[in-house]
């Protein structure tokens, strides 16, 4: 057993061990026992060997990985007063991306965004949007139609115009709209200054950011300065935008309008008005590519595997007549479809160590001492994948989230890992959930989407390989969208009205 080398003020805790893991080298500690690439597969395997809870050191840094979801709720959700932090990188502000609710540390800013998340995006506000949804997924539908091998492009577009829809109010047909333009650029300059490898790197060793000679000189200084100028104007453009529309009366209903609409009074106007323009864009960072993401993966995961596919379509058919698409109000009677939504999620870990905590007190575990600043690395994908709840895992199997009599198991959306945990957890979730759903529950109703064929009619394979980094992106795969409604096709074309 290992002792800490920490100070405490509390001389007991000097004779507790840290919990167990593998032993580090001098100064770079364990950083060459992992794979950079897929990280949470190096710590998964360490559960075997050291049990759900690993300490390891990376060039000095104090990590916890948690490796079950039973650990992470008893320390994350019940003792979240002291697990609620973020690790603090001088990258962030050199991207301009300080300021994102994600990576605030835990204190009264972070406290402001919460609470104008949960005024504008908690469950009951999210369901006020769904004609928003619904008229989206319509133009997902038609583009899919026109132009199936595009696939990815709309999906993006469908996300992205939900989310500007819902926090700015703004339309906008296409992925060159004015003001998506410069958070488009923004996100994919940060995807480029900050790639896969560099990711994945900064995913398991978040603290090396803190080391300026690892970043390759110049081309990365002009990126890092052009995101500050982008970070800039991605939060000003869109929220004058709502803020001209507001003052002409011509303003659709958006999470920016409601939460200026609710400043009338407040004392520090202007320090809640920065939050808003932060939380709006925090918003789109967060939000864009994990759902975009997962709707990729749920395309791969049905070419994958056909007869899931085929009985999620034969449950929406038996419940619709073909001239009309599934809306909210049948969700509740579409228990498999549920299930592959859930299942999608499971089997895919869009962040498969969904975002490291910080710890802002020392504390004691089961005998074992965690100091105060030890970074938390919740490895989702493990939780994901453990054997004791889910039967072999690697297989995409819905019917695991059924009980015995077809009825959907109990699994609140609150409780789910996927979407992070204690008072960190995801404030997009609701909308995450609805966006997802609604996307897949209309593809299923109007398309198969199958392998796509060679021209010697031979089919192309599908390998489920996905980029490395926070965000676990399928790799480009080719596949065949196919109509298999020409009623729900009319019905789509026409604008969703059967
Ligand atoms: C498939 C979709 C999504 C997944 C899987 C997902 C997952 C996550 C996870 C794992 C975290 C970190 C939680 C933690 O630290 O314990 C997070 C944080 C966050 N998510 Fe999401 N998310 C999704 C969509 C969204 C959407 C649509 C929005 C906004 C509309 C959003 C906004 C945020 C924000 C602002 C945070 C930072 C919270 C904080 O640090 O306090 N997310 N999300």
């Amino acid at each position: 057993l290992r002792r800490h080398g920490s100070r405490t003020s509390d001389p007991s805790k000097n004779r507790l061990a840290l919990p167990p893991g593998p032993k580090p080298l001098p100064f770079i500690g364990n950083i060459l026992d992992i794979d950079s690439k897929r990280p949470w597969l190096t710590y998964s395997s360490w559960r075997k060997i050291y049990g759900p809870i690993v300490y390891c050191q990376l060039l000095g840094q104090n990590v916890i990985v948690i490796n079950s979801s039973k650990v992470a709720r008893q320390l994350l959700d019940q003792r979240s007063s002291c697990y609620s932090s973020r690790p603090s990188s001088c990258v962030d502000k050199l991207f301009g991306i300080d300021f994102t609710t994600a990576l605030l540390p835990y204190g009264p800013e972070w406290r402001i965004h919460r609470r104008m998340f949960h005024q504008a995006l908690r469950s009951e506000a999210v369901g006020s949007y769904q004609g928003l949804y619904q008229s989206r997924v319509i133009r997902l539908l038609q583009n899919l139609l026109d132009t199936p091998d595009d696939f990815e492009n709309h999906l993006q577009l469908y996300v992205i115009s939900i989310t500007m829809g819902l926090t700015y109010g703004y339309e906008m047909a296409s992925l060159d709209a004015p003001l998506v333009k410069s958070l488009a650029e923004f996100v994919s300059l940060l995807n480029d200054g900050l790639p896969p490898e560099r990711n994945a790197m900064l995913t398991a060793f978040p603290f090396l950011v803190n080391i300026p000679a690892w970043f390759p000189g110049a081309a990365f200084k002009r990126d890092a300065l052009r995101s500050q100028e982008l970070s800039l104007k991605s939060m000003d453009d869109p929220f004058e935008y709502v803020r001209k529309n507001m003052a002409a009366g011509s303003s659709a209903r958006s999470m920016v309008s409601d939460l200026l609409n609710q400043l009338d009074g407040k004392k520090d106007h202007a320090r809640e008005e920065k939050a808003i323009k932060e939380c709006a864009a925090s918003a789109y960072i967060a939000g864009f590519d994990t759902s975009a993401a997962t709707l990729s993966a749920f395309l791969m995961v049905m070419i994958l595997y056909p007869d899931t596919q085929r009985r999620a379509q034969d449950e929406i058919d038996s419940l619709l007549t073909e001239n009309s698409f599934p809306d909210f109000g049948h969700r509740s009677s579409l228990p498999y479809v549920e299930a592959v939504l859930r299942e999608t999620m499971r089997w895919h870990s869009v962040t498969p160590l969904a975002l490291p905590h910080t710890t802002s007190c020392d504390d004691v575990f089961e005998g074992y001492f965690i100091p105060k600043g030890t970074m938390i690395m919740p490895n989702v994908w493990e939780m994901h994948n453990e054997e004791s709840e889910y039967h072999q895992p690697h297989l995409f199997k819905p019917e695991r989230h059924l009980n015995a009599d077809g009825t959907l198991a109990d699994d609140p959306l609150a409780s789910r890992v996927a979407f992070g945990f204690g008072r960190r957890h995801c404030p997009g979730k609701w909308v995450a959930d609805a966006v997802l759903w609604i996307g897949m529950v209309s593809i299923l109703s109007l398309f198969r989407v199958e392998r796509r064929k060679d021209g010697m009619e031979r089919e192309i394979e599908v390998e489920a390989n996905f980029t490395a980094g926070l965000i676990r992106r399928p790799l480009p795969y080719s596949c065949s969208i196919v109509c298999r409604s020409a009623l729900r096709e009319q019905v789509a074309r026409s604008g969703g009205e059967g």
